[in-house]
């Protein structure tokens, strides 16, 4: 990982990899180029000087031209070269920032995720990155050949006449600290701009997320008012930097133009009094006055540059998101445990507070609470989405933080709520990358009560799920979820149970899958409907901020009013339903 301060030049040439050297390559044809550019001018200086005197003949005429085409076609070349080089070592780059990002995203733990917007992780994959291609493909070597030709020009008017080279190097100099304060300005305001193409981007996100949302309740004019909110601040953002730095670029440019102001008035005097000769005279004229513009396009790439370093800073936050690294191995023992936990996810409201609960190796736990009682926090905490702020959760007597990230989370099957599909076949919707044959995934799907819906389907486990699983109904979702998590086999089960209520042919295929998940393992469910309790050892009440009970279904009846009134509730519910019956059935 690169921590600390590194300059964002030598951490793109880190994440560069191999590809840096197509990168050196490309600098090195783009110097080349540079030093070219001064094959015209000596060709055209030898034609002027000769014409002037008198003295051109045929082979003058050749051998003044002759450079001329060849260094320009070279020059060509070694352009067209670069352009070559310098994209397929930016493409690399990209591709490896790309890689580096998810890669480092997936190891870090949830919750530093969600206090990111997706826009905002969606502004630093695509837009950020997008902006290094340009600096890499397109800036630097430009630089180095705009920077490079100028140089050359100025060593080759040294040779000429030193005063008239010296004056005409008098507005670069003028020049440099307003092209630094151009480019300080930016690296101000660009965090500003940054953040509002950020808002754009989550903005957008919402939008097409909530579509139907949207369409169910005629929010259309309301959500084009956010959008057109979000634009109009990135316009603003941009118009604020405009307004900051085009003064800076007009004095730039006027500075830089203004060598001919100095140039005629002097070369003039120097000629009148015979100290340079007349071509002398028209070569700094012509060449002396004019040279530097070729920096001109410097103010353009010390904004693409200053656009480039603030994605460089962005991608650095991101890789430099802690990780959990290291850890021991799993403990054989599969109990879970939560001691005098607190935690809160905004550092000032506490969602669980001294909170403690005892799972024995092969109990089955049911979790109930109000909505936002903190049940599906207890669940983060337990697969470390979270950790703590005081207390501790152990698996097998060990504190989950000294466990190896990958083996925890290796260990633990875990339901949501929502199931999100991902936009493969059913197949591999169900294997998530495990090496599972088709049998087995039909075995787990059998198991999880989806087999048949699977095969009824055209391309039966090769039907491609369409975006966010919209073919598949929310029943259907969970128990596609139920057979990942049977496939995966773990230990340790944890299953936010669906909020939604599913008919109930689809409900009694949810919980009968439930079931064959659930065997021989240390289960957590939090359960919405009560009637999974039937299939659970224990019940924990989650309120208060703490799991205030736990108990059989019995003991909780007996002595716990919040279960007892829910129970009661689902108890009515049900015999509306179904007719009275027992827990479960
Ligand atoms: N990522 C988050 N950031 C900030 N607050 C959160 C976050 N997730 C949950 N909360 C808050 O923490 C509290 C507990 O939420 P939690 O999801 O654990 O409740 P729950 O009992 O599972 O609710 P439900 O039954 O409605 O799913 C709620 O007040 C919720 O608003």
């Amino acid at each position: 990982m690169n921590k600390g301060r590194e300059k964002p030049v030598k951490l793109l040439l880190t994440w560069a990899g191999s590809g840096k050297w197509y990168l050196f390559a490309s600098v090195l044809c783009a110097f080349l180029s540079g030093l070219l550019v001064i094959g015209p001018y000596v060709g055209i200086y030898r034609l002027m000087d000769t014409v002037l005197l008198g003295t051109l003949t045929k082979k003058e005429l050749t051998d003044s031209i002759v450079p001329v085409t060849v260094t320009t076609i070279l020059r060509m070349v070694l352009l067209g070269l670069s352009g070559v080089l310098s994209h397929k070592g930016a493409y690399n780059t990209l591709f490896r920032v790309r890689c580096m990002l998810i890669e480092h995203l997936a190891k870090v733990p949830l919750g530093y995720v969600n206090e990111r917007s997706t826009g905002e992780i969606k502004t630093v994959l695509n837009e950020n990155i997008e902006k290094l291609e340009l600096c890499l493909a397109h800036n630097i070597p430009e630089l180095v050949s705009y920077l490079t030709g100028p140089i050359v020009i100025f060593a080759y008017l040294m040779t000429v006449n030193v005063p008239l080279a010296l004056i005409s190097l008098l507005p670069l100099l003028l020049d440099i600290p307003v092209m630094m304060a151009v480019f300080q300005k930016m690296s101000d305001m660009l965090p500003e701009a940054n953040e509002s193409l950020a808002g754009f981007n989550s903005v957008m996100v919402e939008y097409i997320r909530g579509m139907r949302l949207i369409k169910a309740y005629r929010m259309g004019s309301k959500s084009f008012q956010k959008f057109r909110e979000a634009i109009l601040d990135g316009n603003r953002a941009w118009n604020r930097i405009s307004k900051k730095t085009a003064p800076l670029y007009a004095v730039f440019i006027l500075i830089l133009e203004s060598g001919l102001l100095l140039i005629v008035p002097l070369g003039g005097r120097l000629f009148l009094r015979g100290t340079i000769t007349g071509s002398v005279f028209l070569l700094f004229t012509y060449i002396g006055s004019l040279y530097l513009t070729e920096l001109l396009p410097l103010q353009q790439l010390s904004g693409n540059f200053a656009q480039a370093f603030s994605g460089i800073t962005k991608v650095k936050e991101i890789l430099e998101l802690p990780v959990f690294e290291g850890g021991d191995a799993f403990p054989e023992r599969r109990d879970i445990t939560l001691k005098g936990v607190r935690f809160s996810y905004d550092r000032k409201t506490n969602v669980l507070e001294n909170c403690n609960l005892c799972i024995r190796e092969g109990e089955k736990v049911a979790v109930i609470g109000a909505s936002g009682a903190g049940k599906s926090t207890i669940a983060a905490l337990i697969s470390r989405f979270y950790d703590p702020d005081d207390g501790e959760v152990l698996i097998g007597g060990k504190n989950v933080k000294s466990i190896r990230y990958e083996t925890l989370l290796a260990h633990i099957s875990l339901v949501f709520q929502k199931t999100f599909l991902t936009r493969d076949s059913v197949f591999d919707n169900i294997r998530m990358g495990m090496n599972a044959s088709l049998e087995q995934v039909r075995e787990a799907a059998r198991a999880a009560q989806i087999d048949d819906f699977i095969m009824s389907l055209p391309d039966g486990y090769d039907t491609k799920v369409g975006s966010y699983g919209s073919r598949f109904s929310g029943g259907e979702k969970q128990r596609i979820a139920i057979a990942r998590a049977i496939l995966k086999n773990a230990p340790i089960l944890i299953l936010d149970e669906a909020t939604s209520a599913a008919d109930p042919e689809n409900q009694m295929e949810i919980d009968k899958a439930i079931r064959n998940l659930s065997k021989g393992k240390t289960v957590l469910i939090i359960a919405h409907r009560l009637s999974v309790v039937g299939m659970c050892d224990k019940v924990a009440v989650v309120e208060n901020h703490t799991i205030s009970d736990i108990g059989t279904h019995d003991e909780l009846l007996s002595r716990n009013n919040y279960y007892r009134r829910s129970w009661e509730s689902y108890e009515s519910a049900r015999s509306i339903t179904y007719g009275k019956g027992g827990i479960g059935g």
